[in-house]
């Protein structure tokens, strides 16, 4: 089964995989963009958010996605994959940020993944005030220099985009103690 964990930065993705994967030990976990060796370069290149053109961005993350369908979603249907991020923040980010037609972040994310998307997706959502006390305990990449407000857009914008994509998106109150996140997680996968 292919989960995806999605989330604004800091919201306690990697926290809540590193916790799940105690209780699945054979599960494939990886992330986006970056879960393979062409996906690391291309996190760099986006991270340090010297694109000028957010189409260029845009695309920058679709070829991430493209090749971690191909190298790790593909092969591994068969096992658990638990992914921090998906197509998911793909149109979410790019929903906020540029004047992509809808219909078009849709076919292109089509495009990318063949249609292959989490079977589960949960959303670990932060309040303002958790988001920015999180924000203030790290150094803040290119994209969450954008700040808390951007941030919060970002996450309405995955109701969104789990919506536009055909997907259901389970919510969970990230601000909850790391372990019930983790128990509540558990109780709907294995639903
Ligand atoms: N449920 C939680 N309650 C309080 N702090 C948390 C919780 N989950 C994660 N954190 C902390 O928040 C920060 C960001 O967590 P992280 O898992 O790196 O988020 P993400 O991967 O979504 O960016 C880390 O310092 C982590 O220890
Ligand atoms: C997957 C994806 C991520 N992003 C953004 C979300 C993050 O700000 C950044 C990825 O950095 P990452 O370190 O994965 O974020 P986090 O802090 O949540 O761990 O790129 C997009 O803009 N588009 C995408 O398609």
């Amino acid at each position: 089964m292919y989960i995806a964990i999605e989330g604004i930065d800091t919201a306690g993705k990697s926290t809540q995989i590193a916790a799940l994967k105690k209780h699945f030990p054979q599960a494939v976990t990886t992330k986006e963009p970056g879960g393979t060796e062409i996906g690391k370069e291309i996190r760099e290149m986006v991270l340090s958010a010297k694109t000028k053109s957010k189409r260029a961005e845009f695309l920058l993350f679709l070829a991430d996605r493209a090749e971690h369908i191909k190298e790790v979603i593909e092969p591994n249907l068969h096992k658990v994959i638990i992914s921090d991020r998906s197509a998911v923040s793909g149109v979410a980010y790019a929903l906020i940020q540029e004047d992509i037609d809808t219909k078009d972040l849709v076919y292109l994310n089509d495009f990318a993944t063949k249609k292959i998307y989490p079977k589960k997706i949960f959303l670990l959502r932060l309040t303002k005030e958790e988001l920015e006390f999180r924000l203030s305990q790290k150094e803040l990449d290119g994209i969450e220099l954008r700040g808390s407000e951007y941030l919060l857009q970002i996450q309405e914008s995955i109701k969104k985009a789990s919506e536009l994509l055909g997907l259901t998106l389970i919510e969970i109150d990230a601000t909850k103690p790391i372990n019930e996140i983790t128990e509540e997680i558990l109780s709907n996968i294995n639903n």
